[in-house]
């Protein structure tokens, strides 16, 4: 739990008005009750804004980027962009292992340097660093800021969260440099971490490590004996996935705890979060209220010793909402067949043709919304009646429990918008054989449950929404692979979700190294940032779970850090779709647009402010994964919100680009060569692009050559 309670999330900053229910709903009718053709039908379970009333407290909707035609049901077109390539600045030092190439330690020989022996050069010339790096605006008044809050749906967006990653990642006042100008501006070497990499030293092993193309082989030329399994206790869930090997190489880059090796494999050490380390030197688990998912009260009083909290989680009780083993597709088809009569028909009969068998929102989903949906609806009307009754199944005693399937809250490790994120354990039993689905030692196997409790006055239909929303993406594509297709490394497994007389729990794989904003967090508290390798390597991995989304038809539209999950070794998985949007469904070949600002400021595509604007969901997830980069390398952001109007930062940016079709920023960000150096910077101006139709596909940008020459610590099927 790093940094866990001064952590403030950037909440999204309004959410567009169609619902994901509302949406299924109409699916739900018969086409001719509506007026509607059966292709009508099946284009509304996407998400629009177009009938959203305008908040108060939402950005002002703005056309200011100049005339931008709508995206609307465009296909991505991928343009080149023309650039006058400048030869960034020499690049200078960097933490190193040591300074002989034959001391150098390999992987069989762990490092295991002292801080005091790790050479770091101070960089050449500090003031380029400064010149590179443009903060921005420190003015954090409330007045200046975003203030929307809608507590019914969560989409709060209070000045405070919108600042709270740079109150966070900038140190002090001093350190932070309103956009341009003036010497006080400029950042305070000192204070700024080194942004050079590379020593005179071993210059040889580390441009062997880091050449361009990357000189790792090909797939197939790795012989098997090569694919190991790493030593992290996660390593079982991970052993299906192939990864590069542990030859006995020298490694010739270190920085804390990430590790480069000379035939230019890495390995990351990201830290356990605190709660897990904990709980890995105790013998035994701790109960953390056992039976109840709510932070202990202070204080006691004895008719609360009797009493059922009206507000707790009675996760005792708790029961799964899902059919049994409705994980796979066969089951769920099956145990819905008596009951297709809310079943988008044709000719009353039959059910659309599925034209687009990847899309993650098939028949079967349809059938599970159904039934999920007129399930929370019915408890949503007992719990905000307060007749706490307790869920429909907990009489009959047939299906397992909460603790029976997923054990015990031991601790906390997050809080969402609707309530608190648990970590739960049971232990293992004969019948949990790897690969796991989520984290697990040798005792124990660990879930993530979050509590979506729907909060006093708000919207049930809203927050049936949010939840069904939630979990049927989720669920949907984590399961994806059951079906006999590839699974998605890189998605978050969402397994369950249950109810109890007062909210309702979803059930999910944990991640037990945190989420990239506590590590940038982290990071930043120290001084440092990571290692553009390693921010590289976490790119390619976020593109690649991204991609899979949008080939199922989903878009995230909510990318940021605290959406990025990590196990210690790297690997990466995007989590909550919440607001998430389905573009394409299994009877669509067309691939919906929508209206409306959606996600989180900073990572919002600037196409989202412009007013009555219909943009392609993938695009502006493309443009917040580019974001997301940034801000992993400067370890703060860029602008604060992508309008020339409200940001000057931005408008900074718009306007050098427009007049130079260069951004200084870019121009002098360094990596460990020039080549490289060179790729990705090419890549953040295709990233970049305010204009929708002039920007990459998330596809095209795993295709360029920054990373398709990223060396990944996972290995995956282009196939
Ligand atoms: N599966 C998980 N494994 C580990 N940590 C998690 C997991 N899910 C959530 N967390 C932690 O809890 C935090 C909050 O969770 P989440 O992102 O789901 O809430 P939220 O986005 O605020 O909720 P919502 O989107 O519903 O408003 C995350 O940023 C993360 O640190």
């Amino acid at each position: 739990m790093v940094a866990q309670e001064d952590k403030k999330h950037q909440r999204p900053v309004t959410r567009r008005v169609r619902s994901f229910s509302e949406s299924f709903k109409c699916l739900f009718k018969s086409p001719h009750s509506r007026g509607l053709s059966p292709i009508n039908v099946t284009r509304l379970p996407y998400r629009s804004s177009s009938t959203s009333p305008k908040r108060s407290s939402e950005p002002a909707r703005r056309s200011t980027i100049s005339a931008q035609s709508g995206p609307k049901n465009s296909p991505i077109r991928q343009r080149t962009y023309t650039l006058k390539c400048r030869s960034p600045g020499l690049p200078t030092a960097f933490k190193r292992t040591r300074s002989g190439a034959n001391k150098s330690p390999t992987r069989k020989q762990s490092v295991s340097n002292k801080e005091g022996e790790i050479l770091n050069a101070p960089p050449r010339n500090p003031g380029s660093i400064s010149n590179g790096l443009h903060g921005t605006q420190r003015t954090r008044s409330r007045s200046s800021s975003i203030s929307s809050c809608d507590s019914s749906n969560g989409t709060t967006s209070s000045s405070d969260s919108q600042w709270a990653m740079d109150s966070l990642l900038d140190n002090s006042d001093s350190d932070v440099t309103p956009y341009r100008g003036s010497k006080k501006d400029t950042i305070r070497s000192k204070d700024r971490p080194s942004s050079t990499f590379i020593d005179n030293c071993d210059r040889e092993a580390l441009r062997r490590a880091t050449s361009y193309p990357n000189p790792l082989p090909s797939k197939q030329l790795f012989p098997k004996g090569l694919y190991t399994r790493k030593s992290h206790p996660d390593e079982e869930s991970l052993e299906s996935l192939p990864r590069f090997v542990g030859a006995d190489v020298e490694c010739v880059i270190e920085q804390d705890g990430f590790k480069v090796y000379e035939d230019g494999s890495h390995e990351h050490n990201i830290k356990l979060s605190g709660l897990i380390a904990k709980l890995e030197k105790n013998d035994s688990l701790p109960l953390h209220r056992q039976g109840s998912l709510s932070r202990p009260k202070l204080g006691l009083t004895l008719s609360g010793l009797f009493k059922h909290h009206k507000d707790e989680c009675d996760i005792e009780n708790a029961l799964s909402l899902l059919p049994e083993e409705s994980h796979t597709k066969e089951s769920t088809e099956s145990k819905f067949a008596d009951n297709n009569d809310n079943l988008p028909m044709q000719n009353g009969e039959d059910y659309l043709k599925v034209v687009n068998p990847d899309a993650s929102l098939g028949n079967d989903e349809l059938k599970l919304i159904n039934s999920l949906s007129n399930k929370i609806h019915r408890s949503l009307e007992n719990y905000l009646q307060e007749k706490n009754l307790k869920p429909e199944k907990c009489t009959s005693g047939e299906a397992s429990t909460f603790q029976e399937k997923y054990g015990h809250p031991v601790g906390l490790v997050g809080a969402g918008a609707y309530g608190e994120v648990k970590l739960c354990a049971r232990s293992r039993t004969a019948k949990d054989f790897p690969p796991f689905e989520t984290y697990h030692d040798d005792k124990y196997i660990y879930y993530a449950v979050k509590e979506l409790k729907p909060k006093v006055g708000s919207d049930p239909e809203k927050f049936c929404t949010k939840i069904t929303s939630e979990f049927i993406i989720g669920h949907s594509l984590s399961h994806y692979h059951k079906n006999g297709k590839k699974p998605a490394p890189n998605i978050l497994n969402v397994f369950d979700i249950l109810e109890d007389s007062t909210s309702f729990i979803e059930v999910m794989e944990f991640c037990p190294a945190g989420d990239l904003y506590s590590m940038l967090v982290g990071k930043s508290k120290l001084k440092g940032r990571l290692h553009p390798l390693e921010a590289d390597c976490f790119m390619k991995q976020l593109l690649h779970g991204v991609k899979f989304m949008h080939d199922h038809g989903v878009a995230h539209c909510d990318l940021k850090p605290e959406n990025l999950l990590f196990y210690p070794h790297g690997l990466l998985k995007i989590c909550d779709f919440g607001t998430s949007s389905v573009f394409q469904t299994a009877w669509e070949r067309k691939v919906h647009t929508q209206r409306g600002i959606i996600g989180s400021e900073p990572y919002v595509a600037p196409e989202e402010f412009v007013d009555g604007e219909y943009y392609d969901p993938r695009l502006i997830d493309c443009w917040s994964c580019g974001v997301v980069y940034v801000t992993m390398i400067f370890g703060h952001y860029l602008w604060k919100v992508a309008s020339v109007e409200r940001d000057i930062s931005y408008d900074a940016f718009y306007k050098e680009m427009k007049r130079t079709k260069q951004f200084k920023t870019f121009e002098e960000l360094k990596h460990v060569n020039l080549d490289l150096a060179s790729a990705r910077k090419i890549a953040l101006y295709h990233i970049f692009q305010w204009e929708p139709k002039r920007r990459i596909s998330v596809d095209g940008l795993l295709a360029m050559p920054w990373m398709e020459h990223t060396n990944c610590c996972l290995i995956y099927d282009s196939t």
